[in-house]
């Protein structure tokens, strides 16, 4: 009798940062009151055995934070752990679990720096382990299911969240007490059911391999502050702001990335002492920031961040200022990426 040939199953490792999904609660009742990071990275695998047709599961805590706290040391530090797994040749794909409140950051910022095509999927929930219809389980088996998944890869980082797959660099949280809380304006790549991956679109801004960016060669980011706008707003942190040594301002502007005229004329002297201004919105379903349409980007030599939300702009000005403080350069990066 012949052998049936073995399926091979992925090798997949489990970046462990903390947040909500190794959250812990006093009562199965509290799915909102809990302590965020403080179960570890092998009750969480233990907690789901079904991982384990799926793939060769292995894990390593990295961190055990709540992501509100996470730092760009934090960022480096995890970036530079995924670059080292990705460059193994028994590591076939990287899930990260993560905090929701700024998985969307570090989901971006992962899909701008990593030099591969491995699947990287960033994973959170929003309900803690202890609590009723808790949501990590189901999400943590999805990740690892797209992580092991061959159709995953070469389509950037991505997110697994109420059972559908989207790109890292779209995806938001767009509201804080549902388990179907992350959205991006453009849609899901895709939707992941009983552990198969079903792609519906792919992302079309540069990522991973396609990027000229590389974890690799980043020692440090450099300080990028975001100031919020809204009617009334004075100029007092933006100047602060620029004062504590921000490179760049992200404006969290009103619609199209608007500015007050209160604020104007102290952006059009930050910019004259070298500040980089960065228009982005924060309406909330997602912005579309155009150049010179409600400003005259052209004439101050401020850039607009287009469809990324203030936290992600932040990313992306970070990393591009790795390479270049040219304005009209940074501007080509956030149309590109
Ligand atoms: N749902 C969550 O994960 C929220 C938590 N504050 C965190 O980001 O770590």
């Amino acid at each position: 009798k012949e052998a049936q040939p073995q399926q091979k199953l992925a090798n997949v490792v489990i970046l462990a940062t903390g947040g909500t999904i190794a959250g812990a609660g006093a009562s199965a009742a509290n799915s909102a009151t809990y302590q965020a990071a403080k179960v570890g990275i092998e009750q969480l695998i233990a907690g789901v055995p079904e991982l384990s047709q799926l793939a060769n599961v292995r894990g390593e805590q990295v961190m055990q934070i709540a992501s509100e706290s996470i730092t760009n040391d934090n960022l480096l530090q995890l970036g530079r752990r995924v670059a080292e797994l990705a460059d193994s040749n028994d590591v076939d794909g990287i899930v990260i679990t993560h905090g929701t409140d700024t998985l969307e950051e570090t989901a971006y910022f992962l899909n701008l720096v990593e030099k591969t095509d491995k699947p990287i999927i960033v994973v959170g929930s929003m309900r803690p382990g202890t609590a009723m219809s808790a949501d990590g389980m189901l999400n943590l088996y999805n990740a690892v299911a797209v992580a092991s998944s061959k159709d995953a890869r070469g389509k950037g980082v991505l997110v697994t969240m109420n059972d559908e797959i989207q790109s890292g660099r779209d995806v938001s949280k767009m509201i804080n007490i549902k388990t179907e809380a992350f959205k991006s304006a453009w849609g899901p790549l895709g939707m992941v059911v009983e552990g198969k991956s079903y792609w519906f679109r792919l992302p079309s801004k540069r990522h991973t391999m396609d990027s000229e960016f590389d974890i690799k060669t980043i020692e440090s980011l450099p300080n990028v502050e975001i100031a919020y706008s809204y009617g009334n707003v004075s100029d007092t942190a933006y100047k602060a702001l620029a004062q504590s040594g921000a490179k760049a301002i992200i404006h969290a502007g009103t619609g199209n990335g608007s500015v007050s005229s209160r604020v104007v004329p102290a952006l059009q002297d930050l910019r004259k002492d070298g500040v980089q201004i960065i228009r982005s919105s924060h309406v909330n379903a997602g912005g579309f920031v155009l150049r010179n349409a409600e400003q005259p980007d052209d004439k101050y030599d401020w850039v607009v961040a287009h469809d990324l939300n203030p936290q992600k702009a932040r990313i992306l000005a970070m990393v591009a200022l790795t390479k270049t403080n040219d304005s009209k350069e940074l501007q080509r990066m956030f149309w590109e990426y």
